[in-house]
């Protein structure tokens, strides 16, 4: 039984977005050639259309069948509204609309955003704030299921798109600014019923090792060291969500996901390695059982999440063809790990660091900077990357033709003072206040190609924000990625040329997709709408309001920043009438090259 052939096929196919990463090797790899370098110059917009939501619109449209399924965020009259609309035409076809609880909004840590939805055989799947995931009928727009997964007195949410393998919609809560204990959850496509659920911390009764599990570290042998990690009972409330994204082996027949920070973001609360926060897992969709694990930031300093996105791919490294993921780290370096055993094959910085002085060749651990390690009450000056990393969720892009990696990521550094907190359940549980600034050079946010063989950077270019959107990398060498100063780009992805960019009505947060409507022509999609926690570290040094401090969680509650206009805004492109005429060409037959080798 193959019950993701559905979802596999539209993945072959260039016309499609089945999936926020398009593809389970997290690729956001387009086939289409249509728009390409010599005419991306001519993209004028074909339609909008709103969410109807004024929060951080973070979503990826998924386009199936000739249809874009899109959802907001928890705002507005009809939080996490699901919109189906003829991907060609704009036309609204069904609205789906939950009623999630209003509560789930006070215990978000970094606004209310949703990152996308899931689909295979017929149905959509959402994850609502409020800790639900819902099917619904593609078609008809009809409730099929839902189920209820987390508690939001215990100050869990969900924000994290969903992704089906196999029959089994996976999904990772969010949390680590509160306390939560970190899962993830397999529930059965047809059914919602619960098939398996891995915590992230505590005892190998909910992480369940199999007998060739490797943590792939000497000094830490045996089978529970989520506990013993950690100060007594502490991994109960410590963090380690999976928030991020899910990539998918089929051949080895593994997931690879990141966790995100211990709680609370005070290290001296929690002496030990804090396992398994802020590691990669590599674990059998069927069962749950870890296959290998490997934590980045053991007994995590600065809240360096790694949920970030594990792109799969084959390399040639030293002469050897190695099935490969890359993984840009929150932490400031690039990640190269065997995805068969979880060897750290190479780890480069690609932005500014120095709260690390590197990562052992030898063990892959990563080697602390004690001048910048927080000392409790202290405020400790000039580290970087800031809180949220050289990099957060917004993930990169990978083109099997240029063999690079296009990375949409932040340039900051903070001073960071750790203060004691007590743990109270649904509220936030950080102890440490942070105020973030420009990093070296004066710029905040870089779009950047890196070559994962030669480890270095090809080619960047600086903006004066972070750059907070995905980026979507395509067959006619074209990349795309947005400002939250309010710009869509296209860039030439051979050289970092900006070949064309369109000024929006507010900054963008959210996930470029490109596929071909029914008229024949190749359209590119992005929700723009900045909110939240990507607003707050924006105004990092530019509004007064969040300097010293200020910056607080629940992030649903802050003032918007002045010059990212909230609002929601689906923009879709297309070339303009004689640039589509010139570039007509039939699409490509040869799907082969879909996942990269
Ligand atoms: O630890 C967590 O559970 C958690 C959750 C989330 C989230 O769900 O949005 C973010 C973070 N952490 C976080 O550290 C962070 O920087 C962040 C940025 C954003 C965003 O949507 O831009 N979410 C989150
Ligand atoms: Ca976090």
């Amino acid at each position: 039984q193959t019950p993701s052939g559905d979802l596999a096929a539209r993945m072959k196919d260039p016309n499609q977005w089945p999936m926020a990463a398009r593809d389970y090797a997290n690729t956001r790899y387009s086939e289409l050639d249509q728009i390409n370098t010599s005419n991306a110059s001519q993209l004028q917009l074909a339609w909008t259309f709103s969410v109807g939501a004024d929060r951080g619109q973070e979503a990826a449209p998924i386009i199936v069948d000739g249809m874009m399924y899109v959802v907001g965020p928890y705002d507005g009259p009809y939080p996490n509204r699901v919109f189906a609309l003829d991907a060609t035409t704009g036309e609204l076809r069904w609205s789906y609309a939950p009623r999630p609880e209003p509560a789930a909004k006070g215990v978000a840590c970094c606004d209310v955003v949703n990152r996308g939805l899931a689909f295979d055989q017929g149905k959509i799947f959402l994850n609502t704030l409020d800790n639900h995931t819902v099917a619904i009928d593609a078609k008809s727009g009809k409730e099929l299921w839902h189920t209820k997964l987390g508690e939001i007195n215990r100050g869990e949410t969900i924000t994290m798109a969903p992704v089906v393998v196999r029959g089994k919609v996976l999904v990772g809560n969010s949390g680590g600014e509160m306390g939560v204990r970190g899962w993830i959850t397999a529930l059965d496509a047809d059914t919602g019923a619960i098939k398996w659920r891995a915590y992230s911390t505590g005892p190998d009764s909910d992480v369940l090792i199999s007998d060739d599990f490797k943590p792939f570290y000497d000094n830490l042998k045996g089978k529970d060291l989520g506990v013993t990690s950690w100060p007594a009972d502490r991994w109960q409330v410590g963090g380690g969500t999976v928030w991020g994204w899910i990539s998918y082996d089929p051949e080895l027949n593994l997931i690879y996901y990141g966790t995100a920070n211990p709680s609370p973001w005070n290290a001296n609360q929690r002496s030990g390695d804090n396992l398994w926060s802020t590691a990669i897992f590599a674990r059998d969709p069927d069962t749950g059982r870890a296959k290998w694990a490997y934590q980045i930031n053991p007994h995590d300093l600065f809240d360096h999440d790694e949920i970030n996105e594990n792109v799969l791919v084959d390399l040639e490294i030293n002469g050897a063809m190695r099935k490969v993921l890359i993984h840009p780290g929150r932490n400031g370096y690039m990640y190269v790990i065997d995805r068969a055993t979880g060897e750290v094959l190479s780890a480069d910085a690609y932005d500014h660091v120095n709260s690390y002085k590197g990562v052992d060749r030898k063990t892959g651990k990563i080697i602390p900077n004690d001048d910048k390690t927080p000392l409790l009450g202290q405020t400790i000056n000039d580290i970087c990357p800031a809180a949220p990393g050289a990099k957060d969720w917004q993930p990169s892009a990978w083109s099997p033709r240029t063999k690079l990696l296009y990375v949409p990521h932040q340039h900051l550094c903070m001073n960071f003072k750790a203060t004691e907190v007590g743990y109270i359940a649904g509220t936030p549980f950080v102890g440490a206040s942070v105020d973030m600034y420009a990093g070296p050079g004066g710029y905040r946010g870089e779009f950047m190609a890196w070559d994962p063989v030669a480890k270095k950077k090809v080619w960047e270019i600086h903006e004066n924000l972070p750059v907070w959107t995905g980026a979507l990398v395509t067959a006619g060498d074209v990349t795309f990625y947005g400002t939250m100063d309010r710009l869509f780009k296209a860039v030439d992805a051979r050289n970092g040329n900006v070949l064309w960019q369109f000024r929006a009505g507010s900054g963008f947060i959210g996930q470029p997709v490109t596929y071909r409507g029914s008229d024949g022509q190749q359209y590119v999609a992005i929700l723009s709408g900045v909110g939240g926690w990507p607003g707050v570290v924006a105004n990092a040094e530019v509004d007064p309001r969040v300097r010293n401090g200020a910056l607080g969680f629940a992030g649903a509650t802050q003032d918007l920043p002045f010059y990212t206009a909230g609002g929601s805004e689906l923009l879709v492109f297309k070339l303009g009438p004689g640039a589509a005429a010139n570039a007509a060409r039939p699409a490509p037959q040869d799907n082969s090259n879909a996942q990269p080798r």
